[in-house]
């Protein structure tokens, strides 16, 4: 498949169909404009991967859209509603802060279950279908300081997932995480994603890891963010770690880092 260059695409990034919509979005920390009037549309039923330099403002766009951090000015839709609204799953980075270091990693998971109409029993029913699921070996028994980074994120993972999201956000979920638990937990994500065709946005400061789990990369460039470009990768899932040696991998990979080189050296 041919990479086309944005400009020729007719800002094709703005789509009849999105599932999350962002207006006229603006940012500033102080004097610092991090986004300045800004348009996007994250399709729907796809994992959008966010990546770009660094402090570009990756972590500042997913938290707005999931409404942990309050915009200046512009309007964010779920579905074409505010995300008050919907349900979504977020996954941080930090794990070890993001589980209540009280409860033991089954209540931890059961959590979020609190907040929505459900019955005990069927409270119950979705922990045990979502731990079947995974295959999780672990004891979900234990205390979070009980267990190890990559289990303590799957945990996370799985409270993110337990309330059936629309939308799931995930804040570099694997960085904190070693190589073979990384490569395990991408193929999990990757499973989940395509029996729920759950709407997935990803932010990645690794551009392979980025495109790995793409069907969508935007790259954005240095602040205020601007759509560097926004790459379709329709590699067929399941994708396997042969997959980052594919041709189409390495074209998308090469035009996004032609792309992330350019938006670097304007810094
Ligand atoms: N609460 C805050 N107060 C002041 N400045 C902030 C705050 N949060 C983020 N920033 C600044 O805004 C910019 C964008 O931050 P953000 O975390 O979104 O970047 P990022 O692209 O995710 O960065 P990284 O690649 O380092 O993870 C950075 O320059 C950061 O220092």
């Amino acid at each position: 498949m041919q990479v086309k260059p944005i400009e020729q695409r007719d800002a094709d990034y703005l789509m009849d169909d999105a599932h999350v919509t962002i207006r006229g979005l603006s940012k500033k920390f102080g004097d610092v404009v991090i986004y300045d009037n800004f348009d996007f549309d994250i399709p729907r039923n796809k994992i959008t991967t966010v990546f770009g330099p660094n402090g570009c403002g990756k972590s500042t766009i997913i938290n707005m859209i999931a409404d942990l951090m309050p915009r200046d000015a512009g309007e964010i839709l779920i579905n074409g509603k505010p995300v008050r609204e919907t349900r979504i799953g977020y996954v941080f980075q930090n794990y070890r802060e993001a589980l209540f270091p009280w409860l033991r990693a089954i209540d931890n998971i059961r959590y979020p279950l609190q907040f929505l109409n459900l019955s005990k029993a069927e409270q119950k029913q979705r922990v045990d279908k979502l731990v079947e699921y995974f295959g999780v070996k672990i004891d979900l028994n234990r205390y979070p300081y009980q267990m190890s980074g990559g289990q303590q994120q799957l945990v996370s993972i799985m409270r993110s997932l337990v309330v059936e999201p629309e939308v799931l956000f995930l804040d570099e979920p694997f960085s904190a995480l070693d190589y073979e638990m990384t490569l395990m937990m991408r193929d999990q994500l990757q499973k989940v994603f395509m029996e729920t065709k759950t709407t997935m946005v990803l932010v990645s400061h690794d551009l392979e890891e980025a495109i790995y789990l793409a069907d969508w990369v935007l790259l954005l460039s240095r602040h205020p963010a601007q759509v560097a470009d926004f790459v379709n990768f329709d590699l067929p899932r399941p994708r396997h770690a042969d997959s980052v040696i594919d041709p189409h991998f390495v074209e998308v990979k090469a035009s996004c880092l032609e792309t992330f080189q350019r938006e670097v050296r304007k810094g």
